[in-house]
């Protein structure tokens, strides 16, 4: 009998609190446990802190997950729910990913001020996005459109939207969702326009390796197909050796026994992009990711990722 609560680590923003909230529910029902079985314990991490400058300028993703880590292993914390977006390939050794709750929308949304639709834009708008990813994209789909640097919360954002900074800006859409702020989206783009962020719309819980007591606390919550989808992208961006400061797209999705890829990378100017499409046994999935990503390497050369990281 479980007599202390579990601890349960998660960043203090308002997606990642949601996101814990979100684990607990799902573990709560599984097991038929209370509340007052789990403490939520919110950790800044210097991701958090530092809101000025780009994440790959500062160090990238390792930045939102340091302090949960260092918890997680000297004992203080029982696991942690994170975004798999925000994770770094590579995770401090005894620590692992073991647990994908069932993936939410993948898309980006588009937040237009005056036009709801990306395309609707008039020439030379602005749009504020601070991923190398969705910039890239943009530009590739409409070269006129100037991007600014776009950092905060995503009530700052909205903020900025409003006051005019920007004609349109984008958040994923699983985000919004757990926010309970979907309806601000003025267009949902699909993934062919826009292909999604490696494991966006996954959230992902993270404990330490072999630490059966909560291996088995969490199995009933994990979701097969979201596990093998997000282990193909991630092990794509792996691939690609994750530099924080290349472009890289990715999304995979299960059907019955197989799992179909698509996964892109780009100049940030988006006036390159390479992208590749394949499908396969879903008990390949990472196999598949990682050929996608070598596949991408060599055809667009070490030039491509040499002349602007
Ligand atoms: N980088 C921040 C981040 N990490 C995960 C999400 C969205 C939720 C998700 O992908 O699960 C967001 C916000 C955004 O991209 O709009």
């Amino acid at each position: 009998m479980q007599t202390k609560p579990l601890r349960i680590g998660t960043r203090g923003s308002p997606l990642a609190l949601a996101q814990a909230h979100e684990a607990r529910d799902r573990l709560m029902a599984a097991h038929g446990l209370s509340e007052d079985m789990f403490e939520i314990v919110v950790l800044s991490t210097k991701g958090d802190r530092i809101t000025d400058r780009p994440l790959s300028a500062i160090g990238g993703k390792g930045l939102f997950t340091e302090e949960l880590e260092a918890q997680l292993l000297s004992g203080e914390l029982d696991f942690a729910v994170h975004s798999s977006k925000d994770m770094p390939t590579t995770l401090p050794e005894g620590l692992e990913l073991s647990t994908f709750l069932p993936r939410a929308d993948p898309r980006d949304a588009f937040i237009g001020r005056d036009v709801k639709k990306l395309a609707d834009l008039p020439q030379g708008a602005v749009v504020g996005s601070s991923s190398l990813r969705r910039q890239a994209l943009i530009r590739r789909l409409r070269p006129d459109i100037e991007v600014v640097l776009f950092r905060g919360s995503v009530q700052t954002r909205l903020q900025k939207l409003a006051d005019g900074v920007v004609d349109g800006t984008f958040l994923a859409n699983a985000g919004l969702k757990r926010l309970g702020m979907d309806d601000v989206a003025t267009e949902v783009l699909s993934v062919r326009d826009f292909l999604p962020a490696p494991a966006q719309g996954a959230i992902c819980i993270e404990q330490r390796s072999g630490d059966q007591r909560i291996g088995d606390l969490l199995a009933p919550i994990n979701d097969e197909d979201t596990a093998i989808a997000v282990s193909c992208e991630r092990a794509f961006l792996a691939a690609l050796d994750g530099s924080c400061r290349t472009p890289i797209a990715a999304y995979a999705r299960c059907f019955n026994e197989r799992i179909s890829f698509s996964g892109m990378i780009l100049t940030p100017d988006g006036a390159t992009a390479h992208d590749i499409l394949t499908d396969g046994m879903r008990g390949e999935a990472q196999k598949i990711g990682r050929w996608a990503g070598e596949q991408l390497k060599k055809r667009a050369g070490p030039g491509f990722f040499e002349d602007w990281t």
